[in-house]
């Protein structure tokens, strides 16, 4: 049987659980180095899904290690930024190893603090002389990655958790604690995804004619705003832009109109919450295609619930599951094979990928 998109979101429990368990073995020149250094400024370079995972679990690193992670386009690193300070450490990140910009940008950082993230460690960015840190993933077939992009997510989050621990940030029993919060988190993921095929289905003639799409979110469901972008645009190929909440009101709202279909990720913030939700009350009045992700269970069959509450810090992992698998479906639905495009000699032609 040929697998899917969906042969890999089926993945992501067991995947994560794994990468959650061998973290010491995969990730071991990473918390070598933090017990003998102690930098705080994290520099990420990343494109498409790898720069929108760590994006999704950049607060989570960010406030448990209390370190500043700032994630950089490798093509204007290479080309315009090519300023290198000592008290940054260097992490490329690549699921698949063969991305050229990221390899470039990487090759340009020189006797500096630097890792490469991957998933495999026999490709082109593996060759580098950097030590290698595993995402633990494993082989996805299908590049319209989903199992790699959450596994992507969870070994960041965890290199903040273990530097949060080894500089003594959080205490042996408050790491335990993080570390069975997380494992919590990956243990919902089956059930989420049962809960966004009941949604599908509920929601089905809708969702299976999107005409443009916004998805709004703050926090790591920025994150899974823009891999739904990048997602559904694989995909899907409609117009669709992925927005943080206070972004989307500076000028993309002009372009809302009654065809437009909007996903707001209403994760657990007070104050924010409420203003996605006066966004939400906004918004609906002019078009009638709104959906909300949310924690609780409503009455509307628009609503996707994820069942119970999650700490919004590490919410990305089960919210990102309804556009992944959004983005199978509806391909499913149209009888459309999205790895199969017009433009298969694009990453040849462009060499966008090595
Ligand atoms: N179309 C793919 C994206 O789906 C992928 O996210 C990106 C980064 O890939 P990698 O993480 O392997 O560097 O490359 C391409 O742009």
């Amino acid at each position: 049987m040929n697998e899917t998109m969906l042969t890999y979101i089926k993945k992501e429990q067991q995947t994560d659980e794994r990468v959650l368990f061998d973290q010491d073995k995969n990730l071991k020149p990473f918390y070598d180095w933090l017990k003998l250094n102690q930098k705080t400024r994290w520099v990420i370079l990343a494109t498409g899904s790898s720069a929108n995972a760590i994006e999704a679990a950049r607060y989570y690193v960010e406030k448990i290690a209390r370190v500043h992670v700032d994630i950089r386009i490798p093509f204007l690193f290479s080309n315009y930024e090519q300023q290198i300070y000592e008290d940054e450490v260097y992490i490329a990140v690549s699921q698949s190893g063969h991305s050229y910009s990221t390899i470039q940008a990487l090759d340009l950082i020189q006797a500096q603090d630097c890792f490469v993230l991957t998933a495999d460690r026999t490709s082109p960015i593996a060759e580098l002389a950097v030590p290698i840190l595993d995402i633990g993933c494993g082989f996805e077939a299908v590049d319209l990655v989903t199992m790699g992009f959450s596994a992507t997510v969870v070994s960041f989050m965890l290199m903040g958790l273990q530097a949060a621990r080894i500089w003594g940030r959080i205490d042996e029993e408050a790491y335990q604690q993080e570390l069975q919060e997380l494992h919590q988190t990956i243990l919902r993921i089956d059930d989420t995804l049962d809960r966004c095929v009941h949604w599908y289905q509920q929601n089905q003639s809708e969702l299976m004619n999107l005409q443009a799409v916004a998805v709004i979110g703050y926090g790591a469901g920025y994150g899974v705003a823009k891999e739904a972008e990048t997602k559904i645009t694989e995909t899907i190929h409609c117009p669709m832009n992925g927005y943080e909440l206070e972004e989307y009101m500076h000028g993309p709202y002009l372009a809302m109109h009654k065809d437009l279909t909007v996903f707001f990720i209403m994760s657990e913030h007070p104050a924010l919450k409420a203003r996605m939700q006066a966004l939400y009350e906004y918004l609906h009045k002019v078009t009638p295609h709104c959906f909300v992700l949310c924690e609780q269970e409503t009455a509307s069959v628009r609503d996707l619930s994820i069942g119970a509450p999650v700490d919004e810090y590490k919410s990305a992992l089960l919210y990102v599951i309804a556009f992944q698998y959004l983005s199978y479906r509806v391909c499913a639905d149209c009888g459309v094979d999205p790895m199969i495009t017009p433009y298969d000699d694009f990453d040849s032609v462009l060499a966008s990928k090595i």
